[in-house]
């Protein structure tokens, strides 16, 4: 049976005097796929940063496995984030960065040339393989951060606007990738200004609103 991964109850945060979060509660299941919905600037970037325990300061109660966030240590917190603007060690090839990525996880040499060989055809990557990431255009810069987070083993993506920038072909590529994360058992809580990219995949949604009013909804698909 399906227990919540994450409870949130009255989850609060402030930017100097702003309330970005006001006392925002939801439930999230294991391999629930969550959609995180607002408007701009309704605080989405800033609850995945949380949720990926990036921003510590906040109010409130959330809980991973029963367990308040804050008491867990990132190295057993077994996510991986995709961030909505990408992260690079600029003096690194994307090759070396896939390279670096896959040892730093802790995958074999086999194993890692296996799955990074398999993310960079799926993403059209192999001519882009030697190019620094600032000589990527930002599609491709966006491609290579989705195969970083993606070469992790993980049990819950947090993805903010993962879909951005990315050509058809690409978009089609990650929802695939999305349905078989999905099917494998992994929780995945994402935003995206298209909900049409990963319609059919959402279990429940997290609305974020701009006044103190928020909301949220299963919607089993
Ligand atoms: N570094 C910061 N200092 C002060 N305020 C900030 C900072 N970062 C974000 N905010 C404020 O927090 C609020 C939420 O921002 P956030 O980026 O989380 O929104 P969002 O829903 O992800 O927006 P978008 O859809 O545009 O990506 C905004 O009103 C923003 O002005």
């Amino acid at each position: 049976m399906s227990f919540p991964i994450y409870i949130a109850t009255e989850l609060t945060k402030k930017s100097g005097n702003k309330m970005v979060i006001d006392k925002l509660s939801f439930e999230i299941y294991e391999n629930e796929f969550v959609y995180l919905k607002g408007a701009n600037g309704t605080g989405k970037t800033t609850l995945l940063n949380i949720i990926a325990k990036l921003d510590n300061l906040w109010s409130g109660e959330l809980k991973f496995k029963g367990i308040s966030l804050k008491k867990i240590k990132l190295h057993n917190y077994p996510i991986s984030y995709i961030p909505d603007a990408p992260i690079f060690y600029e003096g690194l090839t994307v090759k070396e960065h896939l390279n670096f990525i896959s040892s730093m996880y802790g995958l074999k040499d086999e194993e890692a040339r296996e799955i990074v060989n398999i993310y960079v055809s799926v993403f059209n990557l192999k001519e882009y393989l030697n190019y620094l990431p600032s000589q990527l255009s930002r599609g491709n810069k966006q491609k290579v951060m989705l195969c970083c987070g993606l070469l992790k083993d993980f049990e819950v993506l947090i993805a903010d606007e993962p879909f951005n920038f990315l050509d058809s072909a690409s978009v089609k590529a990650l929802f695939e990738i999305l349905s078989i994360l999905k099917s494998s058992g992994k929780t995945i809580i994402l935003t995206s200004h298209e909900v049409e990219y990963v319609k059919g995949l959402i279990d429940r949604e997290i609305e974020l609103k701009r006044s103190v009013e928020k909301s949220v909804k299963v919607a089993f698909s």
